[in-house]
């Protein structure tokens, strides 16, 4: 069994950043990042702290606008106006989940699509599925990339997708479909989910349960992303128990240390994207 790591992936993504960011240093443009957060979610907050400690290692500067759980929805769409009329900023990112009575949709739709780092914008959401230029969410985008860089080809294979959320699930399949695998996707109503499960060639946990992929839901030989993170004694762990599958797998992300790391390295990427095209340049 071969563990397939994040780090590797948010390496050689860091390395392409960087010479961009000394491209847009050369003009006087210094990649900008938002982050409003609302509230007190752990894993938002968790996240937050992470965009807040890495950036700078990807030449992004980032700032945090934290807002308080009582805000109205006027007020935060107020701001994200704001921001978005602001050309020092070029990527902003809403964390979710929102506090109740702010409304999600309206939320993402008024983020400035040039702006949408996080792909969240019906108008990103399209251009991924029609294959035009837009952004990608980062963490299925972190998974893309990391078949590229291991140099694992999907030609062909059966990639079942469990869970169809539209941060994950969703644009997971359309980027694997993309490297033209056969793309199945399922859920909690899938009927006879082990079945389905078991015949991947490559399974992309998502579902958002802790450790619910176990050994009689993949094949020998699968290759096994996993996307969950859940908290478990003080530690973390993911959508797969990973003690369960791992003498049965080919490949497997760990959690922590997989797909979670290549996750804020796509959204350096996506911000030094934003800030070459907000400002008419190639990327
Ligand atoms: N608008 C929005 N966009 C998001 O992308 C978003 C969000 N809201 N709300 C919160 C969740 C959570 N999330 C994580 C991403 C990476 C790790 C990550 O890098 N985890 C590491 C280490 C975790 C650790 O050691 O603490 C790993 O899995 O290896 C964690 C959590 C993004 N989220």
């Amino acid at each position: 069994m071969r563990l397939l790591e994040g780090k590797k992936t948010a390496e050689a993504v860091k390395k392409e950043i960087l010479a961009k960011v000394e491209f847009l240093k050369s003009k006087s443009i210094e990649p900008k990042l938002d982050v409003i957060i609302i509230g007190e979610d752990d894993a938002a907050m968790a996240y937050v702290g992470m965009i807040a400690r890495s950036s700078q290692k990807y030449g992004v500067a980032s700032e945090v606008v934290a807002l308080p759980a009582t805000i109205t929805e006027a007020e935060l769409l107020e701001k994200i106006r704001e921001i978005n009329g602001d050309k020092s900023v070029h990527g902003l990112i809403v964390q979710m989940p929102l506090p109740k009575g702010i409304d999600e949709k309206r939320v993402i739709e008024t983020i400035d699509p040039l702006k949408d780092v996080d792909g969240f914008h019906p108008m990103n959401v399209g251009n991924l599925s029609i294959g035009e230029d837009g952004f990608v969410p980062c963490t299925p985008y972190g998974i893309y990339k990391m078949t590229e860089i291991e140099e694992l080809d999907f030609t062909g294979k059966n990639v079942v997708v469990l869970g169809r959320s539209n941060i994950v699930g969703k644009p997971a399949a359309m980027l694997m479909l993309r490297k033209n695998a056969t793309v199945t996707i399922c859920h909690s109503k899938t009927k006879d989910l082990a079945e389905v499960t078991s015949k991947a060639d490559v399974l992309i946990a998502a579902i958002g349960k802790k450790k619910f992929v176990k050994a009689n839901m993949v094949g020998d030989g699968a290759i096994v992303i996993d996307v969950g993170i859940h908290s478990e004694d003080g530690k973390i762990v993911g959508d797969v128990d990973f003690e369960d599958v791992k003498d049965k797998v080919s490949m497997i992300t760990p959690v922590p240390g997989g797909v979670g790391t290549t996750t804020i390295a796509m959204l350096m990427h996506n911000a030094v994207k934003a800030a070459h095209k907000q400002n008419g340049l190639e990327f």
